[in-house]
């Protein structure tokens, strides 16, 4: 691209439909070729031609659209240099509240330490190079996810990490940077809001969220250790698919209602499969799942594979199909008894400890989705001109700003002190005592997106709800949010489980 360093005056001779140029952030843009192609159309463009455009520009358009039309700029003007900050792969923003607490240079936190930041880096730096790009180009085809990133994500042991700690990563080096042996709670909550900065919620599901939840009940509960073994290699290296197939049409959370059943043959070495199980993320392109079935005296998990007695439909949700929803129904499928999980009848124990680390991730990651919208709102606020002024300037706007940042803080404060307890407590003391303070953050970190969604899209106005431009994530956002406060456990069924395990603990005497 030819680079000239010209005057203001210069640009000031090009100032019409045959010739037009105009500077943003103190670069010179010749636009005359691009009149007619431009969204915003051409008579805007004529209108600031041969002038400084720079609020003009920023008042409508994203920074990105800059970098993408890079081609369009053809010199600097003398003496003057670009003022406009341009993140590059695993940046740090500089909106304040844009990262969490612990990641903001001013701050110290109790629980992170050097291993904790060196994940967060590389983290940052392999989402924006590599799932960004393709999470915001699958977000709108609704297409599935490539194997090529599937495959990377793989050789990166990042597969590995996002089922949380356990003896999987034990002898690696993950990211080159921390010992398997040492990932905690915190490391992985840090892998998980690192992935949903791709912003794209139903990529974010399609991108493995149904391994995420499936082989975390196998790596607990199956008995079989071969088969366990073959499992785990071939999901975490990506050659297999796997996903979590329990909510029926006939019962959501209320996982007891279930009709699927599982009936074991007269020899006792299979079991048969008959139902229907709706709402299964990555069910369309899974060759196992994880199924909970009703067997005659209780409820019962099979790993069941794919086979041509398992169908599977797309369902359109309103998030993007890209997330391979399912309605997948099991017709006499036979499967062998080696493949339950935990004890026969007693499945409801496998699901519901299972729970809790789905749960933690859909913490991490509305949390953090939270904290993007309100690093929107505040760059909009600052650089949206109304009623000529910025909008920040509206007392309001601060108003709903300042509840926004309060929610999103105070539920990560809360975050990281559940992880935290995580990292000291085994799987079944975190089942014990974490479920339920698990399901109360889940259920009030909904709350709060629900909040932030409804101000976001106010303060946005017309681009909150419109798929492009500006206001594209607030959309997104707004459009998805729920998606949290459904799947894993309603807000309703997790602040009730809140309590009810609050009570059990509750001191026998009366006080
Ligand atoms: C390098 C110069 C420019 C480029 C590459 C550009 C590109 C674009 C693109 C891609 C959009 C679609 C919406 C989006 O993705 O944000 C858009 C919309 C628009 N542009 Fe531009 N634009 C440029 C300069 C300008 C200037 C200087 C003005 C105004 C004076 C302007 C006015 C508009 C308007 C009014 C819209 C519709 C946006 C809305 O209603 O939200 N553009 N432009």
């Amino acid at each position: 691209m030819p680079h000239a360093t010209l005057t203001r005056e210069a640009v000031a001779a090009h100032n019409n439909a045959d010739d037009l140029w105009c500077i943003i952030d103190h670069k010179v843009y010749d636009l005359t070729d691009f009149l007619d192609a431009h969204p915003g159309g051409s008579v805007v463009l004529e209108q600031i031609a041969g002038t400084d455009a720079t609020k003009a520009f920023y008042n409508l358009h994203r920074q990105e659209v800059l970098e993408k039309y890079e081609s369009l700029c053809i010199g600097t003007i003398e003496g003057e240099r670009s003022e406009v900050i341009t993140m590059k792969p695993g940046d740090l923003s500089t909106v304040p509240y844009a990262e969490p607490l612990w990641l903001r240079p001013q701050f110290k936190s109790p629980y992170f330490n050097d291993s904790h930041r060196a994940l967060q880096k590389k983290m940052r730096e392999f989402v924006d190079k590599y799932v960004t790009p393709e999470a915001q180009e699958k977000e709108k085809s609704g297409e599935y996810i490539s194997q090529d990133l599937i495959n990377r994500m793989a050789e990166n042991d990042i597969l590995a990490m996002r089922l949380g700690p356990g003896k999987h990563l034990h002898g690696k080096n993950l990211m080159g940077v921390v010992k398997g042996e040492d990932f905690d709670y915190l490391h992985d909550l840090v892998q998980a809001q690192e992935f949903i900065r791709s912003n794209a919620r139903g990529f974010a599901d399609g991108n493995m969220a149904g391994m995420m939840i499936s082989l975390t009940a196998i790596m607990q509960w199956m008995g079989n250790e071969q088969l366990k073994l073959k499992l785990a290699e071939e999901v975490l290296s990506g050659k297999k698919k796997m996903c979590l197939a329990i909510t029926e049409a006939f019962a959501g959370s209320d996982v007891a209602g279930l009709r699927t059943t599982a009936t074991k043959t007269p020899d006792g070495k299979h079991y048969v499969v008959r139902g229907t199980k709706k709402w299964i993320t990555n069910g369309m392109w899974c060759d196992y799942f994880v199924t909970g079935c009703r067997t005659d005296k209780g409820f019962t998990v099979l790993l069941i594979e794919r086979d041509e007695n398992v169908e599977t439909k797309l369902i359109k949700t309103s998030y993007s199909t890209t997330a391979g929803t399912a309605f997948v129904e099991f017709n006499d499928v036979k499967v062998p008894v080696e493949n339950i999980l935990g004890e026969e009848h007693k499945g409801f124990a496998v699901i519901m400890s299972n729970f809790n680390h789905e749960r933690f991730m859909m913490c991490c990651g509305s949390i953090r989705m939270s904290r993007t919208i309100v690093e929107e709102c505040l760059k909009w606020c600052n650089q949206r001109i109304v009623f000529g002024k910025p909008l920040i300037e509206q007392a309001a706007i601060r108003q709903k700003l300042a509840k926004m940042i309060s929610e999103v803080e105070a539920n990560q404060a809360w975050l990281e002190s559940i992880a935290y307890q995580m990292c000291h407590m085994s799987y079944a003391e975190q089942s014990k005592h974490l479920g339920g303070p698990i399901g109360l953050l889940k259920s009030h970190c909904t709350r709060s997106a629900h909040k932030i969604a409804d101000q976001a899209v106010n303060i946005f106005g017309g681009r909150g709800i419109t798929q492009s431009g500006m206001g594209k994530f607030v959309e997104m956002f707004h459009r998805t949010y729920k998606f949290d406060a459904i799947l894993g456990g309603t807000e309703e069924i997790l602040a009730d489980l809140g309590v009810r395990q609050a009570m059990k603990q509750m001191p026998k005497a009366m006080l």
